[in-house]
């Protein structure tokens, strides 16, 4: 049931900026303040945030208050969930944000280009933006917050990272007052999916993706989920929320989950972890320069008691670490129609709290924008400190596990365990997990084992232990 019937409203303007407050004549005749929504996107994202507005019964009475204005899409035929009226449709995305009817702009058309252009010319003409976009926002968040503040409108990301998940307004407003040490967690729900089925039903990576794709979670191209890019864009986006620095996305370590297969994830479950891509920014422990971060993505091996083993399918959790908060879990859906579209909304309503109440012209509120930020330094992997765990596989004879001890031990690896845990074709298949050790060295360590200078051996798998 739409909250107006669009075809009838009687558009006018109560003598403020038209971006401000318009009125509408409702159903019932009633005059109603709303503002104008212009939807760039009608697919996934879209058609849920045009479900919430379209649908504000039981929901946050400022809900009311938002029309969607018109909708752009890439074809006018394609069948849809969700019925607008033909005329809000539009091939035309120029027209809608330099459109003087709309006022707040949703960007939930993904990728770079068009997304980031559009984004900067709403801004241009003076309209607040909602974007769900953390592709965009993670290389040309910069651009796009400078132009925002230049014209003094608001772009909100909440949908952005962690889909359904308030991840953005509590690490810029309700945790701001702590010294954040760590932020990690699980922000990319096609992967999590994917490797919760694979461990719980031995399922096929390729089906499960094509379901996760289907349920609407994985990405237009879903190399951007398996490969980690798209957590490597959320880390970098939560990252300088939290540590107030600017990330570069090319100094991210980043690593996806296409190498993981069912192996490791019996061996994982038989040491008692669960294998999970952790994104995880963090701050130097003990580093005197305050801008040194680690920011990376990967696979990792999370011991089945810590909170973030327990996070399967779309779910997603980022865990914080602060001075004084302690430990807080954010969790819930990361992806979605539904979960995503809630942070849409959520900022739509934000901001229809601040168009009401915040005179135009006067500074923007500090917790809905964002400041110029400095660039930080992050650290090689190298020069990471951490638990690995390694499948190895070598000839089966005496002496192998002391050949392989000595090797670690010659470039300062210190081993947990080492067992054999299978025997195949001759070949023993040894898996090695290490205590703390400097990432550099381990490499070093396993390159010189994989030199085939005294043993032949092949090691398939490393992973980092969290
Ligand atoms: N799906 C999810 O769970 C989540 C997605 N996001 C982000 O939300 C954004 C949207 O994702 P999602 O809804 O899944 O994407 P979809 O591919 O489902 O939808 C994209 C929409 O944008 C339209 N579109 C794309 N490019 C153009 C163009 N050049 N001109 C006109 N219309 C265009 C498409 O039109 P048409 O329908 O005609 O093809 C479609 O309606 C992305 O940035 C994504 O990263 C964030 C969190 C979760
Ligand atoms: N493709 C993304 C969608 C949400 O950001 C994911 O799987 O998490
Ligand atoms: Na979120």
């Amino acid at each position: 049931m739409a909250a107006f019937d669009v075809a009838k409203l009687e558009v006018g303007n109560d003598g403020q900026s038209p971006r401000r407050r318009s009125v509408f004549i409702g159903h019932a005749g009633e005059r109603v303040v709303a503002l104008r929504v212009g939807l760039l996107g009608l697919g996934t994202v879209g058609s849920g945030t045009a479900a919430i507005l379209l649908d504000p019964s039981q929901r946050h009475p400022l809900v009311r208050e938002l029309v969607i204005a018109r909708a752009g899409v890439r074809s006018l035929e394609k069948q849809r969930s969700i019925s607008l009226p033909a005329e809000l449709l539009t091939t035309d995305l120029d027209a809608i944000v330099s459109d003087p009817n709309v006022d707040i702009v949703v960007e939930v058309l993904g990728g770079l280009e068009p997304a980031r252009s559009l984004i900067l010319k709403a801004i241009a003409h003076g309209k607040h933006v909602v974007t769900a976009n953390k592709a965009a926002i993670a290389r040309y968040g910069d651009e796009i917050f400078a132009a925002a503040r230049a014209a003094g409108v608001y772009v909100a990301i909440e949908a952005a990272v962690g889909g359904g998940i308030p991840t953005i307004q509590p690490l810029k407003h309700a945790l701001s007052v702590n010294r954040i040490r760590r932020v990690l967690g699980i922000v990319n729900g096609t992967t999590n999916y994917i490797l919760t089925r694979m461990a719980t039903e031995g399922a096929d990576f390729a089906e499960v993706l094509a379901d996760a794709q289907r349920l609407g979670y994985a990405e237009a191209d879903p190399t951007a989920d398996v490969d980690g890019l798209d957590a490597a864009d959320k880390i970098a986006i939560l990252a300088a929320i939290a540590f107030s620095d600017r990330v570069k996305l090319d100094d991210i370590h980043c690593e996806g989950i296409r190498q993981i297969g069912a192996t490791d994830i019996g061996y994982a479950e038989r040491l008692g972890f669960a294998i999970k891509l952790l994104a995880i920014a963090q701050r130097e422990a003990g580093n005197t320069n305050d801008d040194a971060l680690q920011v990376r993505v990967h696979p990792t091996l999370v011991p089945r008691e810590h909170p973030l083993a327990s996070i399967n399918g779309v779910n997603n959790a980022i865990f914080i670490e602060g001075d004084p908060i302690g430990e807080v879990m954010l969790f819930g859906p990361g992806a979605g129609a539904g979960p995503t579209a809630s942070a849409v909304v959520a900022d739509l309503v934000s901001l229809v709290a601040l168009m009401k109440t915040q005179p135009q012209g006067t500074d923007l509120h500090g917790l809905m924008s964002y400041m110029r930020q400095a660039d930080c330094r992050i650290v090689p992997i190298t020069e990471l400190v951490t638990r690995f765990y390694a499948r190895i596989d070598c000839i089966d004879r005496p002496g192998v596990i002391g050949y392989l001890g000595t090797t670690f031990g010659k470039h300062d690896v210190s081993l947990e365990s080492i067992v054999q845990t299978d025997r195949r074709e001759g070949l023993a298949e040894i898996v090695v997990v290490t205590h703390d050790v400097r990432e550099g060295n381990f490499r070093d360590a396993l390159a010189e084992l994989a030199s085939g200078a005294i043993e032949q051996i092949a090691i398939p798998s490393v992973l980092r232990v969290l």
